[in-house]
């Protein structure tokens, strides 16, 4: 017999704490790493989470009609082990702009954690139509945005004009130095606004830079019903996450922040080698058996990972990684923890999934490498293997007789810059490598 879970059903008390911290990107993620982090801190009865939903109301909707309360199951080969959280005490539909200007308006908010996914910093034509939605809004017209970034800097306009002081903002997407991103990111959208939030912006906001890592795959019906056996609530929001978690920031934060070192996170001076570590080594190797996985008849990462030929492709890549990765990142020891991680059977990470936003990905994760390599002196084939399998992928590329222009023309696109002819000829030959697992 399961009860469905809310504040009514279980104790954890409804918002009463003095401190606020807003989220926006309400996902998986966000459930399973910061705000578990928040949750387990010493101070944790200090803060409390407001989370807005990205593109759709479905997940904000979902959370509030359980008083923001979710299972978290921490998974492995030897079981599950559930936590009910309850430090998000408020779910709001992201379009809601008036209730994130409140929100970040508020002078007990003190930051704001982003997981808007790595498009959420990119041009697109939403963020187009949101500066020209913001200048004609400072001509007294007014119609909210709809990129995440352009309601978050209405929303820090609103903070201006309250009054409320400096406050932080901390991406937690997988970008090299996203804080500067979205420092970066921000400019237009806020000068659309004025020149005197531009200024405020200047002098009253943190930007914090922080790696972050929990291997976290959407979750299933099975896993609600493992959350029911679990917990005896019945819950629709569960997440499963492997028990491995790490998080390393650096940067600014002006209002204070929970004691989330008395959790396992650490503040340093320069976030940029653990950033740079984790970026190649897990989400490069990520994106490398996204690509090339699917090609082999694999569907998951402990299953490609499994495959010993798609094994050596990552540890080719992981070789080329480590000659370019600053010494003192126990790097040895990094890797062969990732092999496990890679393994954990129990995780079912859909490469589909993984695979998203393939180029973006690919641009910062695997090119870095590749050109690193050459600049070596060496072909970067771990690297480039990456790039050949996507491209097997793509539209238009004939695997069995590929023409080069097109080749070429998907390369310069991937790498935002146009590549050499070894490059092209390097990719052309590992294309006869990726041969289906169940072939002779
Ligand atoms: N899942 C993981 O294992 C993991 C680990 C480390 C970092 N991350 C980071 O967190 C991000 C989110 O992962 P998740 O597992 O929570 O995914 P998810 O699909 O569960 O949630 C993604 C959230 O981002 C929003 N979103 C999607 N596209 C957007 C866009 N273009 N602009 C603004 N918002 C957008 C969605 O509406 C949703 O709220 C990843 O893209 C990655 O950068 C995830
Ligand atoms: O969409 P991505 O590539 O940024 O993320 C997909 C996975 O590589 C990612 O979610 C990892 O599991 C995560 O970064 C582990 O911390």
């Amino acid at each position: 017999m399961t009860a469905p879970i809310d504040r009514s059903t279980h104790p954890e008390p409804r918002g009463t704490r003095p401190r606020r911290i807003v989220h926006l990107g309400l996902g998986a993620f966000h459930r399973s790493h910061q705000a578990w982090y928040t949750a387990r801190a010493n101070d944790r009865d200090d803060w409390e989470i407001t989370a807005y939903s990205g593109r759709r109301p479905d997940a904000a909707d979902a959370l509030q009609a359980q008083d923001g309360l979710y299972t978290l199951i921490e998974r492995d080969d030897s079981g599950d082990h559930a936590t009910i959280v309850g430090v998000i005490t408020e779910a709001v539909d992201g379009a809601d702009v008036e209730h994130l200007a409140r929100a970040v308006s508020d002078q007990r908010t003190a930051l704001v954690t982003l997981t808007i996914t790595e498009a959420g910093y990119q041009a697109s034509e939403e963020g187009a139509a949101d500066l020209e939605r913001l200048a004609s809004a400072a001509e007294g017209r007014c119609e909210a945005p709809r990129s995440a970034l352009g309601r978050l800097a209405v929303a820090l306009d609103a903070r201006r004009r309250s009054g409320s002081g400096p406050i932080a903002l901390v991406s937690c997407d997988n970008l090299p130095d996203n804080g500067g991103v979205l420092r970066e990111a921000l400019r237009p959208l806020l000068e659309a606004i004025g020149g005197e939030t531009v200024a405020w912006a200047e002098t009253h906001i943190g930007f914090v830079s922080s790696s972050v890592d929990r291997i976290t795959p959407r979750a299933t019906d099975a896993d609600q019903e493992a959350a029911a056996a679990l917990t005896g609530f019945r819950d629709a929001c569960v997440v499963v996450a492997e028990p491995f978690a790490d998080w390393t920031m650096s940067g600014d934060f002006p209002a204070g922040r929970p004691d989330w070192e008395s959790a396992g996170a650490r503040i340093v001076d320069d976030v940029e080698p653990f950033e740079r570590r984790k970026l190649w080594l897990l989400n490069g190797a990520h994106t490398l058996l996204a690509a090339a996985g699917p090609a082999r008849g694999h569907a998951y990462v402990d299953e490609a990972f499994a495959d010993p030929v798609v094994r050596s492709w990552v540890e080719e890549f992981w070789d080329e990684c480590v000659r370019h990765l600053p010494e003192g990142l126990d790097l040895d020891r990094y890797r062969s923890d990732l092999a496990s991680r890679f393994g954990n059977s129990a995780i079912r990470h859909s490469l589909e999934q993984i695979a998203t936003d393939a180029e973006t990905k690919l641009r910062v994760r695997i090119v870095p490498v590749l050109d690193a390599e050459r600049a070596a002196g060496r072909n970067g084939s771990g690297a480039a293997r990456a790039l050949a399998a996507h491209l097997a992928t793509l539209d238009g590329i004939d695997t069995a007789s590929p023409d080069r222009i097109t080749l070429r023309a998907a390369l310069d696109r991937i790498a935002g810059t146009p590549v050499d002819d070894a490059v092209v000829d390097g990719c052309l030959d590992l294309l006869d490598d990726l041969v289906p697992l169940s072939a002779p």
